[in-house]
């Protein structure tokens, strides 16, 4: 306000003296504040008065400043310090204590105001209440920053133009720094200085469309400020005002570059997913809510269908019935491991497979994904594996395992119903000949050919089982009577013993059975099995190719040929047997013409166990080999140093056994003992029995023309016991016949005893060897044999079998006695 203003000049002398002109400055509607040339409040009007509760005596100097809002306080202080120093105008905002203890918001405009001499006179000042301006400025700012707040922070890119300029208003930071701006900067842009010329060009027509009033959506491809690409996807909004003209447009812009990426990753696994299951082998199938929605060709394959027949069909179509409930239990489940069911083919065959399924999302739903693999190969091993656990692999017959699995299971059955069950141990009889003659391929084809005569002559519900080696067992369940096993027995026999064609011969194996009976026999799987082999030893002792029923007897036979066998296997491993020795003379003129070498097991408590006793027990258990090796050794040994001191020069016979003359090797290892000890051969004779020459003829004779071939003899002990028939004898180079001690002791008593033994006593001389009888004890015996030309004779009437000593004796004290003295 200029001092030379006439208008002012009462204004000023008002100022300078504001008391005086209180009515005046009442009068005016707005709050009136005047400061003296110092600066010091000096009044203050009714209006201000009325607005804050204070007259002027409470404003005076700076005592106003007391009721301004502590936080704008000081600026307005700087401020008013400011234009009071300069003498000028100055305006302030600030908040004022109110009569109601509130704070005003007030305008404060002051001028300075000069008198006529231009002297500052003070300052005028009126004051407006802005408190309702100030809270909608505060209200609109609080409310751009929640915008701003929510623009920043939502995941996509805002920016707000103006209609006709096409310049920013408003964007939010996301958008900003996208194209390199700040929210600041970019205010005031074009879309062009935005978004470049190249970016422009591209959306000109999408900016058109938008003025025009059309919300536009559109996706694009753009290079953002950083240089990456991004996939955006933009919606245009227009804001048009009352008339339909554009005032503004939105833009909303959502990068969806991780989106479409991850389309696309999905379609390129989608892909490649589809080659895959197009080439693996393995059947993929998709299905929805249990329809089938795809499958690869490899399914198509194995099941026969097109892809057509079966896309949108129910899955359980393809199932058998009994595994379709565990398969849509495990779909409804979601299980996830691969088990095993199985589908059927479009023949309606069952196909075993493996299934594994997933849920997986596939064009944009979820599926359930099940791969299914072919387990029929699978299958047919295991099956395969498990017949072969289970299985005799020669001829297929169940083994040992499964036998004890069924019979256990037969007994079970047979105890609650209380049937009858015959175990039937079948042994056969010269099987070990073929082998070794023969080799093991024949042998191989013979046990089978066994098997399958014993299945055939078997009912369904028997169980037929091969041990091993030449053993098979047959288990009779639910047996009426103890005749039904024997019936089953005979028709075994007679089946096996059949001859059999192999390699251009006729072989025959007999069978030798043990028959135990449950429950009579034994409770248990094992025992009745025991007794059956106890009761096929019996079979075999008595002569072959028969069956036997088991007996308690039998039993203690079986415990004590155990026994037997344990004490053997020690007796043997400290050569703990000895050899005793029979003489044997002419009957006519008393020489002694031999010597018999007979085996004696001496017991610790001076008892002997005779041969008889653990010979055929030895043989079974397989103990005889090293016996007999032994007892040649002893016997060559024996002659020899008996020659060597002097005695006469004899022939010294030795038992072979059976098992000991089958013996490949037998030959060369008698020559070997012979060559050991010493010996000449002419002084070593053996004794066969007969049976052992009714096996495999071609062998026996080998064997017999080697044995012959190295100079020893040969005798024939026990004849007319066994089943040899002349025929037999002739192809065979035989020395002797040892006439058996069971006719010779009858005789002459006997007329069936004394016809067989004349009979052999004369067929030993029509083939030009010697007949020998054994077992003479009496003086008629001797009559009897002399009288019949019998040439040789042993027995206690002329000597027991006696230690070596005593036999040394013996043949000392005979050396000097005549000739014709026997005993
Ligand atoms: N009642 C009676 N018996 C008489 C008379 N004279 C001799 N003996 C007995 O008759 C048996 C004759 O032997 P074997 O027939 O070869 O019968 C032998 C033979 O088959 C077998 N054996 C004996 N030693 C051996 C051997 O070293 N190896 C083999 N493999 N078997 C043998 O054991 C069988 C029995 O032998 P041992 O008990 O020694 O019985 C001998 C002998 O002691 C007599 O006047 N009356």
């Amino acid at each position: 306000m200029k001092p030379s203003d006439p208008n002012l000049r009462g204004i000023a002398q008002a100022v300078d003296d504001p008391a005086s002109h209180g009515a005046f400055f009442n009068a005016f509607p707005s709050l009136v504040w005047i400061a003296d040339a110092h600066g010091g409040c000096s009044f203050v009007n009714q209006a201000w008065e009325d607005y804050t509760g204070r007259a002027t005596e409470a404003e005076v100097g700076t005592r106003w400043l007391e009721s301004v809002h502590p936080e704008d306080r000081p600026e307005l202080e700087r401020v008013w310090a400011e234009a009071l120093g300069l003498r000028r105008a100055f305006e302030s905002e600030y908040r004022l204590r109110r009569a109601d203890g509130l704070h005003g918001w007030i305008h404060h405009s002051a001028v300075p105001v000069h008198d006529e001499g231009g002297r500052l006179a003070g300052f005028l000042a009126t004051c407006h209440d802005i408190t309702t301006r100030r809270d909608a400025e505060l209200d609109a700012r609080a409310k751009e920053r929640t915008v701003r707040l929510i623009a920043d922070n939502v995941p996509a890119l805002i920016a707000y133009y103006d209609g006709p300029t096409l310049e920013c208003r408003l964007a939010n930071n996301a958008y900003a720094k996208t194209w390199g701006f700040t929210v600041d900067s970019i205010i005031g842009k074009t879309v062009r200085e935005v978004i470049g010329d190249v970016g422009y060009e591209a959306i000109a027509p999408y900016i058109q469309r938008v003025l025009r009033g059309e919300t536009v959506v559109y996706e694009r491809t753009l290079k953002a400020a950083d240089g990456g690409e991004r996939i955006i996807e933009a919606t245009l909004l227009p804001q048009l005002d009352d008339a339909g003209g554009s005032i503004a447009a939105t833009v909303l812009i959502n990068d969806i570059t991780k989106h479409r990426l991850a389309e696309q990753s999905v379609r390129e696994s989608e892909d490649r997913l589809r080659k895959f299951a197009d080439a693996t082998d393995e059947g993929i199938i998709f299905a929805e809510r249990g329809l089938l929605s795809d499958c690869n060709p490899a399914i198509l394959r194995l099941t026969g269908y097109t892809y057509e027949e079966i896309i949108g069909k129910n899955i359980v179509d393809y199932m058998p019935p009994d595994v379709r409930e565990m398969v849509l239990n495990n779909v409804s489940m979601g299980y996830e491991r691969p088990y095993e069911a199985a589908i059927l083919g479009k023949d309606g065959t069952r196909i075993p497979v493996e299934l594994e399924g997933r849920v997986m999302p596939y064009k944009g739903k979820v599926y359930r994904m099940t791969a299914i693999r072919d387990i029929r190969d699978r299958k047919a091993a295991e099956a395969r594996i498990q017949f072969l656990a289970h299985h005799d692999t020669l001829t297929g017959l169940p083994n040992r395992v499964l036998l004890m699995d069924r019979l256990e299971f037969i007994l079970a059955a047979a105890q609650r119903r209380g049937n009858h069950v015959a175990i039937l141990f079948i042994d056969l009889d010269n099987f070990k000949t073929v082998n070794d003659s023969l080799g093991h391929a024949a042998g191989d084809a013979l046990l089978r050919v066994v098997a399958q005569r014993i299945e055939d002559a078997l009912r369904g519900a028997d169980v037929v089982s091969r041990l091993g080696g030449d053993e098979f067992l047959v288990v009779l369940p639910e047996l009426t009577n103890e005749h039904d096993a024997v019936q089953v027995a005979e028709k075994l026999i007679a089946g096996v013993s059949e001859p059999v064609p192999l390699e251009g011969q006729s072989l025959s194996v007999s069978p030798s059975i043990g028959i135990s009976l449950y429950p009579r026999d034994g409770a248990t799987a094992d025992t009745l099995i025991k007794n059956a082999d106890a009761a096929m030893y019996l079979a075999k002792e008595r002569g072959r190719s028969n069956y036997q029923f088991f007996n308690e007897r039998l039993s203690e036979a079986a415990f004590h040929a155990l026994t037997v066998e344990t004490r053997l296997r020690d007796a043997i491993r400290r050569e703990q047997f000895v050899l005793h020795y029979q003489p044997q003379v002419r009957v006519d003129t008393g020489a002694v013409t031999g010597i018999e070498a007979l085996i004696r097991w001496p017991q610790e408590d001076g008892t002997t166990v005779l041969p008889n006793d653990f010979i055929p027990i030895a043989e079974q258990r397989g103990l005889i080999m090293p016996i007999g090796a032994w007892v040649l050794r002893q016997a060559c040994r024996q002659n020899r140093l008996w020659q060597m001191s002097g005695l006469p020069k004899l022939p010294m016979a030795v038992n072979l056994s059976a098992i000991q003359f089958k013996q490949k090797n037998l030959v060369s290892v008698v020559e070997q003992v012979l060559a050991e000890t010493g010996l000449e051969p002419q002084y070593l004779e053996f004794e066969l029995t007969e049976s052992m020459l009714l096996e495999d003829m071609t062998a026996i004779a080998k064997t017999l023309e080697g044995l012959k071939a190295l100079g020893v003899q040969l005798a024939i002990d026990d004849f007319g016991t066994g089943h040899s028939s002349l025929m037999h004898l002739k192809r065979f180079p035989i020395d002797k016949l040892k006439i058996d001690r069971t006719f010779v002791q009858d005789v002459p008593g006997d007329p069936d005893d004394v016809a067989i033994t004349a009979a052999i006593i004369d067929l030993a001389r029509n083939m030009g060897i010697t007949s020998i009888a054994e077992g003479v004890e009496k003086p008629e015996q001797l009559a009897f044999l002399r009288l019949r030309g019998c040439e040789e004779m042993q027995g206690y009437l002329v000597s027991e079998a006696l230690p070596a000593e005593a036999m040394a004796r013996w043949l000392a004290r005979r050396r000097g006695e005549p000739l014709t003295s026997v005993g």
